[in-house]
């Protein structure tokens, strides 16, 4: 039996089953022919503005080409169109930098455009779950720019109303396979719009060798690897602190050398002092000379750090309404105290009296040091808060290769792992210890995005070679 249903169309029903599937026949609106045909110029004049407000150069070249051979004949605009050819050879034979910045990229960058993500955008954004269906019409985020350089494509992408930063974070492994991208980081350049960088190559994959020892004496931020668009990485550690955390074998002493290594050449002109703890003794003590103070035992810590308080006290009276920052000095030189494994200091410690003064000596040094050149930069392998109850301290903070996702955002704060910081998920192969091992992620002070880097390795060799550096100083 056919059941009657509510609305208007009951009897464009065709139902042969009656009470379960029921098929609904559209209705048929005629549409005149010129009604179609205004539509479809219309659509044709807006792409052709959009292909050339997105793709002057190209648009520009064939327009020249067509000219010509409108103007001169098809020989004519093939000769040009050689001569051009050539002309553009001998420049990128020549001045191959220049060549790629100002046409290479960009040709590069429209081949991706049209070859990749044009022609996947609808699919990936579909089965995603980025695109939406309302009242029967399809939306999709829009596709505004792909910028490609020597190791990524940065795709620029405008949201639909009412999405956020957030959907895009909890989807890009979904983008990242879609594109065949190894990974993919969103970050947010203005309300509304999100772009996607997505990796075409990882330059991070082989061993990153021990950055040089610096020419001349600076405090400055410190050169210790690579970031992965291969650009230098300097890491800043006058006027912050650092913690830097990972797992056993993650690669942290390679963090500790570099930076002691690039501040070699201003320990030696008196303008950095370098406080080491090393309740380990496995780390720092390789290098014990390199080294203006050295403290293994708890209690020789406990004094060391007491000392670097004293210090930055005194300097604090001294500096109190004649200035605001510290330029380091001979006399009054930047103080970096370097702690290796501080949980040993501030969770594992058994006496409970040298534990809370560790910790309030920790506390101080980083709620007032950075002001007076006093900066801490400590290293540990277990984030949680009751390890390090003052880990949010640290302005700088460094994930390298992390057991557990949740880590992540205890390292760089929260968010940090959607926006593409995936700590945990550093390589790791047990019998080649160098896989994986000094890249990180980075969350610095002055940007929420998290950089990935990788740190040059600073071998026995290398710290034997700084130590005779030093020496020779003497
Ligand atoms: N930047 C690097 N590049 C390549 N290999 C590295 C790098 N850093 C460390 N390694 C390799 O990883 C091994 C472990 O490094 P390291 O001792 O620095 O780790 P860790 O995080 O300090 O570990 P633990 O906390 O157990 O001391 C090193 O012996 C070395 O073989």
């Amino acid at each position: 039996m056919l059941r009657k249903l509510p609305g208007t169309e009951v009897q464009n029903v065709v139902s042969t089953t009656p009470d379960t599937a029921v098929v609904w026949r559209p209705t048929v609106v005629r549409t005149p022919a010129i009604v179609v045909i205004v539509v479809w110029v219309w659509r044709l004049l807006v792409g052709l503005v959009k292909t050339i407000v997105r793709h002057p150069w190209a648009c520009g070249l064939v327009a020249v080409a067509g000219g010509l051979c409108w103007l001169f004949g098809w020989r004519v605009a093939v000769l040009a169109c050689s001569v051009a050819c050539c002309g553009l050879a001998a420049w990128a034979a020549l001045w191959p930098a220049s060549f790629l910045r100002v046409v290479g990229w960009r040709v590069v960058s429209w081949g991706r455009w049209m070859w990749v993500y044009r022609r996947r955008w609808r699919g990936v954004v579909s089965v995603s779950g980025l695109a939406v269906n309302v009242g029967g019409r399809g939306y999709a985020p829009e596709l505004v720019e792909v910028a490609s350089d020597r190791w990524a494509d940065r795709v620029t992408v405008r949201m639909l109303e009412g999405q956020s930063d957030q959907d895009y974070a909890d989807r890009a492994p979904n983008i990242a396979h879609g594109f065949g991208a190894p990974s993919c980081r969103v970050s947010v350049p203005r309300p509304g719009w999100v772009v996607l960088t997505l990796p075409r190559a990882d330059r991070l994959a082989s061993v990153v060798a021990a950055r040089p020892v610096p020419a001349t004496a600076s405090v400055g931020p410190v050169d210790v690897g690579l970031c992965e668009d291969g650009s230098p990485f300097a890491l800043r550690v006058h006027g912050t602190h650092v913690l830097i955390a990972g797992a056993t074998g993650a690669g942290k002493g390679s963090f500790l050398w570099s930076v002691v290594r690039g501040l070699l050449p201003a320990r030696r002109a008196g303008l950095v002092e370098l406080w080491a703890l090393d309740p380990k003794r496995m780390e720092l003590s390789y290098g014990l000379s390199l080294f203006d103070r050295y403290a293994a035992r708890p209690e020789d810590c406990a004094k060391l750090l007491d000392d670097a308080v004293t210090v930055m006290q005194e300097r604090a009276d001294r500096y109190a309404g004649v200035r605001r920052n510290h330029v380091p000095t001979a006399s009054d030189p930047f103080v970096l105290v370097i702690v290796d494994e501080v949980a040993f200091l501030t969770a594992y410690q058994g006496d409970k009296a040298l534990k809370v003064r560790i910790q309030a000596a920790l506390a101080t040094l980083t709620t007032q040091g950075r002001a007076v050149g006093v900066g801490v930069m400590a290293a540990l392998q277990d984030p949680r808060k009751d390890v390090l109850s003052i880990r949010n301290l640290f302005p700088d903070r460094i994930a390298l290769r992390l057991d557990e996702p949740e880590q992540v955002d205890m390292v760089l704060g929260d968010g940090a792992r959607d926006r593409g910081a995936l700590a945990d998920q550093i390589a790791r192969d047990p019998s080649d210890p160098s896989v994986g091992a000094g890249v990180a992620y980075v969350r610095l002070e002055n940007s929420p995005e998290p950089v990935r880097v990788r740190a040059g390795y600073v071998s026995d060799a290398d710290i034997r070679q700084m130590v005779l550096l030093s020496m020779e100083a003497v």
